[in-house]
């Protein structure tokens, strides 16, 4: 959704403090992203980037690193020699210890500088990629070294997770709170940066087909799911904390859930678009006891197992893993909404790692006719479906039904496809592309508000909360299946399924189906 008057325009000139310059995230994310935003003309020749972490660098040693970057992550080459030496000019590199306020007077002392030789009109923008329990004392040392000082903006972006349950998020907060003002925060979900996820709104609200129809009355089901190929990977030490629920659900998934789940705003703008997204996540029906969360949301942990043939070991044996860990790759819910518009509707989601295929997707199932007696009792209708992909197939089908040709009546459910990143000529930008220029211009649209980073862990701590009590309820699913099949009985009870997402094995696909409700 474009914030209402608001142009496609470069960000005004700050200068851009990236804390944790030498960790994955900058190298993978952030530097691709900035060197995209400049060579489209979203960044403002006024600018500069201060990498920061502890490891000794140059700036030529940083330079080069942010070029192998660019050259390994980025959707644009850094092959015009000329428009990389403008662009790497504006980096410089700085050792510093969060924890040593010293090293923030030299900073501001530096930015100054940096003030002067680019013509930045004070503006900051601090952007933290370091993990959590920096992110009090870094504000705090900010403060005390005077970088908050300066004549024009400030703000701050941090990376999810924000806190590990609603207790540590509110100390959190409460300590980012003391430094900066809720609209100078950006709290960062990445998900709400693509490009797909965006678009849910202007499919929603811009359609005649769909506004009609959005709601109980009509909408059998709702399916989220966010699969993986991935493992843990080298993150075991943080994932085998966090877990799917946590790394998955409390943002990403919910976020897509009240995107899909809204009322109209009144107006495109943050505030109003974020005050709906609030309520959704108020009316999530809370889990009121432990059994209650078994019988609605299943929870496994991925086995040895093999994917396209390559064998894979299970989450237990990867480094880093405690090898008697109980952590969840996997979680599949029933959810409801408690308002008018959602009673009685389920919405499923899942996401897991080590699944057959990366997908992620949105299929709304419709309710079928039952009052049709020209076809739904002589035939075997399928549910109408509008389906999102939002990665990495980009795009929206609908299935519908329709005569088979040559035949007298008989029906058959064929599919309309608007697939836009088949499309030629589209170069969708990446996620952090879009966050850091909408946060660059001051645009909170697509990060989340400390009211919805509350309420969507007030749900999740509930799930958290009975599991804690008692793991007799994980499974375990071999790597490259779907997951435990208790998540498939979630659906079933209910007379529905997963319907098959993008990739997954044609002959899994049960076009010609009328199981639903
Ligand atoms: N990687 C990813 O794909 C994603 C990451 N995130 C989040 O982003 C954040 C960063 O993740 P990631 O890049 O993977 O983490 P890394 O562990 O790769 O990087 C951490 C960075 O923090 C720096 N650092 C650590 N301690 C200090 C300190 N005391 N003072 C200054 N710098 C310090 C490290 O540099 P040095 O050791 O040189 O000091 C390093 O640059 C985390 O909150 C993570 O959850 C969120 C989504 C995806
Ligand atoms: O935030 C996270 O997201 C990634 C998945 O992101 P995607 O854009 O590749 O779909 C996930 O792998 C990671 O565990 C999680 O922290």
């Amino acid at each position: 959704m474009i914030y209402e008057n608001k142009q496609e325009t470069a960000a005004e000139g700050a200068v851009y403090y990236l804390f944790g310059a030498t960790g994955d995230l900058a190298r993978r994310k952030l530097f691709p992203a900035l060197f995209s935003l400049y060579k489209e003309g979203k960044l403002a020749d006024n600018f500069a980037v201060v990498g920061l972490a502890r490891r000794p660098r140059t700036n030529e040693q940083f330079r080069s690193d942010v070029y192998d970057s660019i050259t390994e992550f980025c959707r644009y080459k850094a092959d015009d020699t000329e428009l990389w030496n403008r662009f790497a000019e504006h980096f410089v590199y700085m050792s510093l210890d969060i924890h040593n306020v010293d090293g923030f007077r030299q900073l501001n002392a530096l930015s100054a500088e940096l003030d002067a030789k680019f013509g930045i009109p004070g503006n900051r923008l601090f952007y933290l990629a370091l993990a959590p329990e920096l992110f009090g004392p870094v504000s705090f040392n900010m403060r005390e070294g005077g970088l908050l000082e300066s004549a024009g903006w400030h703000r701050l972006v941090i990376e999810k997770p924000f806190g590990y349950d609603l207790e540590s998020a509110k100390k959190l907060n409460a300590q980012i709170s003391q430094v900066f003002k809720e609209e100078e925060i950006f709290r960062i979900d990445h998900y709400l940066g693509k490009e797909m996820v965006q678009n849910i709104e202007v499919i929603r609200f811009a359609n005649a087909f769909f506004e009609p129809l959005w709601n109980n009355r009509y909408i059998a089901n709702v399916q989220i799911t966010l699969s993986e190929t991935v493992g843990v990977e080298e993150r075991g030490g943080y994932y085998d904390k966090s877990g799917a629920l946590r790394d998955m659900g409390q943002n990403h998934m919910l976020q897509m859930l009240t995107m899909i789940a809204m009322e109209p705003p009144s107006r495109l703008h943050p505030e109003d678009i974020r005050d709906e997204k609030v309520k959704v996540l108020r009316s999530l029906r809370g889990y009121s006891s432990s059994e209650e969360v078994r019988r609605n949301v299943v929870r496994g942990q991925y086995a040895e197992g093999t994917l396209k043939g390559k064998p894979l070991v299970g989450y237990r044996q990867e480094d880093s893993v405690a090898p008697d860990s109980v952590t969840e790759t996997y979680f599949a819910a029933k959810v409801f909404v408690d308002n008018l518009r959602w009673a009685g509707v389920p919405f499923y989601i899942r996401t897991g790692k080590r699944l057959p295929v990366k997908t992620t997707e949105v299929v709304v199932e419709f309710k079928n006719m039952s009052e049709n007696v020209l076809f739904a009792r002589k035939h075997d209708l399928s549910p109408n479906l509008l389906v999102i992909r939002v990665n990495p197939m980009e795009g929206i089908y609908i299935k519908i039904n329709a005569k088979k040709p040559g035949s007298d009546n008989a029906v058959q459910p064929v599919a309309m496809e608007f697939c836009q990143s088949c499309m030629v000529g589209i170069n969708t930008p990446e996620a952090y592309e879009r966050l850091i220029h909408d946060a660059a211009r001051g645009d909170s649209t697509y990060f989340t508000r400390w009211d919805e980073v509350a309420a969507a862990w007030a749900f999740v701590d509930r799930i958290a909360e009975a599991w804690r009590e008692d793991d007799s309820d994980l499974s375990f699913y071999p790597a490259g299946t779907w997951g435990p099949q208790k998540a498939d009985q979630l659906l079933a009870d209910d007379g529905f399924f997963w319907w098959p997402v993008n990739g997954q094995e044609e002959d899994n696909v049960i076009w010609v189906t009328n199981s639903s409700k």
